[in-house]
């Protein structure tokens, strides 16, 4: 980052930007047919083998996957999440209630053509190539000859596997594996694609490149269901997001809605002089405002991380010049007597 930013935190009139309330009310505005998932009133009960009620994974659950959007299914462990993906995918009957997936029960299995889904952990043929794997699921699809070469070339390309598409699968690492994996699962070019923990095990490079692909994903118009513990990876690309627990619904909004800290305005300016951030603290108070803070804003820790991975790859050997006085290269002594002194 090569420009100085300022941030100004001020608590006061809580006054909200008028584009993302229009942008929160466009998008709560739905016309028939937006709607890709709807469950109803479900529920699900996990019965034993005599039959005796075993758990209650899932109690009454209303939610809209709405067409194009990323949707974000959190919660704990055990909250529900799994079993809501398969109910969707028809895998499981509820108990009570509906899923409708594209207007139809999800029991319908043949809609499920028109679904792709990435598992927690891809089971896939370790002694087969990516693209030994992604012809044979192209083959189960009934996708012709000619068909299949033209998406395998266009996967390998999206997740970035054409370099390894000779290699078998038991070569490849974590973050490799799952790749091929969301290859499988886009490889009948579908328009719903639920993502269960897409970014497990993969390291920071690998979840940017996840997270950048999702959003392609869903710039291309398809519609996204993604399951995660990861709550940083969730707010960076879901629209909205569901929170479970324990079954229940507890949460339910635009992510942007839910984080948003109210009666709090932030401004964010660059070049500013000493003597222009004094005058904007004056008139804050002024203003009858409460100066939270006025200071530079930090950077993420995941951004931080990829602009040295990427500097490296650029210069190969050299340390990075650092704005941190911790990591600052010192001068042989000089500063450090002089600091002392
Ligand atoms: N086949 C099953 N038989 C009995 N109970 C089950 C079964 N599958 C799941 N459960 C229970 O249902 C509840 C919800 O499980 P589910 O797998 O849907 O949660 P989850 O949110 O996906 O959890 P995780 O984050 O650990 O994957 C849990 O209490 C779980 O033990």
């Amino acid at each position: 980052m090569d420009t100085e930013s300022t941030a100004v935190a001020q608590s006061g009139d809580g006054t909200q930007p008028d584009s993302e309330t229009t942008a929160a009310v466009t998008a709560a505005t739905k016309n028939p047919g937006d709607v890709v998932i709807e469950t109803r009133n479900l529920s699900k009960i996990y019965k034993d083998f005599w039959g005796r009620k075993k758990v209650h994974a899932l109690k009454s659950l209303d939610i809209e996957v709405r067409k194009g959007e990323i949707f974000g299914l959190l919660g704990p462990n055990g909250s529900g999440k799994s079993t809501t993906i398969k109910l969707v995918l028809g895998l499981l009957f509820p108990t009570s209630g509906r899923v409708l997936v594209f207007d139809k029960d999800a029991s319908e299995t043949k809609k499920n053509e028109h679904i792709g889904y990435l598992p927690e952990e891809s089971y896939l043929y370790q002694f087969l190539n990516a693209e030994e794997t992604l012809d044979f699921y192209g083959r189960l699809f009934d996708m012709s000859g000619e068909q299949r070469k033209k998406r395998i070339e266009e996967l390998l390309q999206l997740v970035g596997l054409q370099g390894a598409r000779h290699r078998q699968l038991r070569e490849y690492s974590k973050g490799m594996r799952r790749r091929v994996g969301l290859a499988q699962a886009l490889i009948n070019d579908p328009d719903l694609i639920l993502l269960d923990e897409p970014t497990t095990g993969l390291d920071p490079i690998g979840i940017r490149e996840m997270k950048d692909l999702i959003l392609a994903l869903r710039d291309q118009g398809k519609t996204i269901l993604l399951c995660s513990h990861q709550l940083g990876d969730v707010q960076d690309v879901c629209d909205r997001v569901a929170i479970l627990h324990q079954g229940e619904l507890k949460e339910l909004g635009r992510v942007t809605d839910l984080l948003k800290v109210q009666d709090v305005t932030e401004v964010h300016a660059s070049g500013l002089s000493e003597d222009a951030k004094r005058e904007i603290a004056e008139v804050i108070q002024r203003h009858g405002g409460d100066l939270k803070s006025i200071d530079n804003p930090t950077t993420t820790m995941e951004d931080l991380f990829l602009n040295i991975v990427r500097e490296s790859e650029a210069r190969p050997g050299a340390r990075r010049v650092s704005a941190s006085p911790e990591s600052a290269p010192t001068d042989e002594g000089s500063d450090t007597e002089s600091a002392s002194s």
